[in-house]
């Protein structure tokens, strides 16, 4: 790669995440294999790709939650797995997590969305605020706005037993937007969703986007993407290959197993795409 490239990567990951050259494996089995990808803010990246080829470990990797085999993965300015802990929690901090499940607690909407705020900010800023009130405040508005951009403002009291599974989706959006991530990272957000949750979360993702945070959305859901997506990378069997502008790898991929994808003739795990 030249110095050039890497360059420009490097400069771009101070608004974002870069993993740079990244390979993974579980038990001795290889998963992901030299990946180069970055989230830049106020983008939409759709990762797409057949059940099995390593869409959620990337996003884990991108999410810092452990380190590449190889590789690196860049954000605020720095190596994460070369930083210290407490640089490492503090680039995790920047990044919102939504899984296809949505791991509430049994609160109401509102403490669950408002926890995030609580266990994310650091040391520094609650010695700050602490006493001012101002944070109450702030805290109020945060939640009010994430709940009001998933449309669920009006069942703020309510225990999230009431919800139904559509809903939870929501207020686990909610909770991850409420801190005001630099980037969201989001593991097939909607696959177990009606087609009216699915609207709204999606519509959540663009406010996402418009507001300058970077939303990597991992989707089985080839419409979804289209819909969604400014940019995306297609995966097959842990290795990329193909990454563009939405418009164009829809319409006319350069890679033809990126077609058969995109045209549904390769819906099996990874390993078994022949060519
Ligand atoms: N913690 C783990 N330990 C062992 N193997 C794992 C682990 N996580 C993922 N894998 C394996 O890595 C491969 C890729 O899994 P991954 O979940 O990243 O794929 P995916 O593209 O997200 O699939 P899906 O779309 O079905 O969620 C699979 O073979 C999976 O079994």
């Amino acid at each position: 790669m030249s110095d050039r490239v890497i360059e420009t990567k490097r400069r771009r990951v101070e608004d974002g995440i870069v993993a740079t050259d990244v390979s993974h494996g579980f038990d001795d089995t290889g998963v992901l294999d030299e990946i180069s990808l970055g989230l830049e803010r106020g983008e939409i990246l759709a990762v797409i790709g057949p059940s099995g080829t390593g869409k959620t470990t990337l996003l884990e990797l991108l999410a810092a939650f452990y380190p590449p085999d190889e590789g690196e993965i860049r954000m605020n300015g720095g190596d994460v797995w070369s930083q210290s802990e407490r640089e490492r929690l503090m680039a995790r901090r920047r990044i919102g997590m939504v899984f296809q499940e949505p791991n509430l607690f049994d609160a109401t909407v509102r403490r669950n969305v408002s926890y995030g705020l609580h266990v994310r900010r650091d040391w520094r800023s609650r010695i700050r605020e602490w006493g001012a009130r101002l944070f109450g405040a702030r805290t109020t508005h945060r939640v009010t706005d994430a709940l009001e951009t998933v449309g669920l403002a009006d069942v703020a009291t309510q225990t999230v037993r009431s919800l139904s599974g559509g809903e939870a989706q929501r207020v686990a959006f909610a909770r991850a937007l409420a801190y005001d991530p630099d980037v969201l990272l989001l593991d097939e957000p909607t696959s177990d969703l009606d087609p009216r949750n699915t609207a709204l979360i999606e519509e959540a993702v663009g406010t996402a986007r418009n507001r300058g945070i970077g939303v990597a959305v991992a989707t089985h859901d080839m419409h979804q993407a289209e819909r969604l997506a400014d940019r995306v990378a297609v995966m097959l069997d842990g290795s990329l290959i193909e990454v563009g502008p939405a418009e164009r790898v829809f319409s006319d991929p350069d890679d033809p197993r990126a077609r058969r994808f995109i045209d549904g003739e390769l819906v099996y795990t990874a390993g078994e795409n022949g060519d």
